[in-house]
């Protein structure tokens, strides 16, 4: 397939690299290491795979640079204020054009879906430890899980496609069904860890945990409840399994915490606001999240203040 990756950071590279390596062409568009991408390519260090050097089909500022439209599109960008998502894919979805998402986050697809009715759009959760640790420098820390589907539900050719080749470049692609509750599913884990980590004042995994167990669960129960009352119920034991699950992994530092310390903007509304309106929205008591966005949303403040 003809593809086309819009940001190279460290999700659109590693995963665009893997998709090149499977045969696909495949373009990038990139922001402020355009120079870097374009003169290099994109150097990947992984801890799993090896090393590997990405050269994209072309590097561009911006997809109306391309001739024809790709296959496929894979927005990789942060769900975040300012962020123009619709804007960035514009130019770049012709009428055969499949739309790709690869983002945390809840309800970051009808945006999109009402921007482009007529295109097949395709969310994706990363399970993944990987961060751009210079332009065109991609450090994969450690697992790769990638699950694709429709939104909002079902699994396209073209979806199973794209998980085989995953799967295929050495990582697990995962064709699902129903990615909404798959999204609600990995939101458990995220709203609890990706806030506390920051408002914490950079705390990882295992000190959160091994400290605050129990403020841990609550707030992961809290997004159980709400996705039950969204029509997407989640097993019994999810938080159990979350909490035996993070207690084996390395001590982590969450993608939210990286960009609060690098003074990024933070998917604070895509992660927890979206949860929190849509518990609000369904009646469903949630003092622990509702208190966590508040902190969440005065953390914000004071570093917008601070500039
Ligand atoms: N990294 C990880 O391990 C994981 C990430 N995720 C999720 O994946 C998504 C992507 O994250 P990640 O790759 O880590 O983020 P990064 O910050 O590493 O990369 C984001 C990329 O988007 C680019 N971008 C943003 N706006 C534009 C624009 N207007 N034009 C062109 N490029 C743009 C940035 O460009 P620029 O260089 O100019 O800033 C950057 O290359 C997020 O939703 C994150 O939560 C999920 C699981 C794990
Ligand atoms: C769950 C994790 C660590 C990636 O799998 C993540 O989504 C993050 O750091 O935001």
């Amino acid at each position: 397939m003809n593809l086309l990756v819009i940001g190279t950071g460290a999700i659109g590279s590693f995963y665009g690299a893997l998709l090149a390596k499977t045969g696909h062409s495949v373009a990038v568009v990139a922001r402020s290491d355009y120079e870097a991408v374009k003169a290099r390519g994109i150097h990947i260090r992984s801890e799993t795979l090896g090393d590997t050097t990405f050269r994209p089909a072309a590097v561009v500022r911006s997809a109306a640079e391309l001739d024809g439209r790709p296959d496929g599109v894979l927005l990789c960008v942060k769900v975040v204020e300012g962020a123009d998502r619709v804007g960035l894919l514009r130019d770049a979805v012709g009428p055969g054009t499949s739309i790709v998402l690869i983002s945390n986050g809840i309800d970051i697809e009808p945006e999109i879906a009402a921007a482009f009715p007529d295109n097949e759009l395709v969310s994706g959760l990363a399970f993944i430890g990987v961060t751009r640790t210079a332009p065109g420098e991609i450090w994969h820390q450690a697992y790769g899980r990638l699950m694709l589907g429709n939104y909002p539900g079902g699994a396209s050719e073209r979806v199973k496609a794209l998980a085989a080749s995953f799967e295929l470049a050495g990582i697990n692609g995962v064709a699902t069904e129903n990615i909404t509750t798959a999204r609600w599913q990995k939101c458990v884990w995220n709203a609890a860890f990706n806030p506390l980590s920051v408002l914490s004042g950079g705390l990882d995994t295992r000190d959160i945990l091994s400290t605050q167990e129990g403020f841990v669960r609550a707030i992961m129960q809290e997004i159980r409840a709400v996705a039950a009352a969204n029509g997407h119920p989640l097993p019994e034991d999810i938080v159990d399994k979350n909490i035996a699950s993070t207690y084996k992994m390395p001590p982590y530092k969450t993608s939210m915490l990286v960009d609060f310390e690098a003074g990024q903007p933070m998917e604070t509304e895509a992660i927890l606001g979206n949860a929190v309106r849509a518990g609000q929205r369904a009646g469903v008591a949630i003092p622990h999240l509702e208190s966590v966005y508040a902190l969440m949303k005065l953390r914000e403040l004071r570093t917008v203040k601070s500039r």
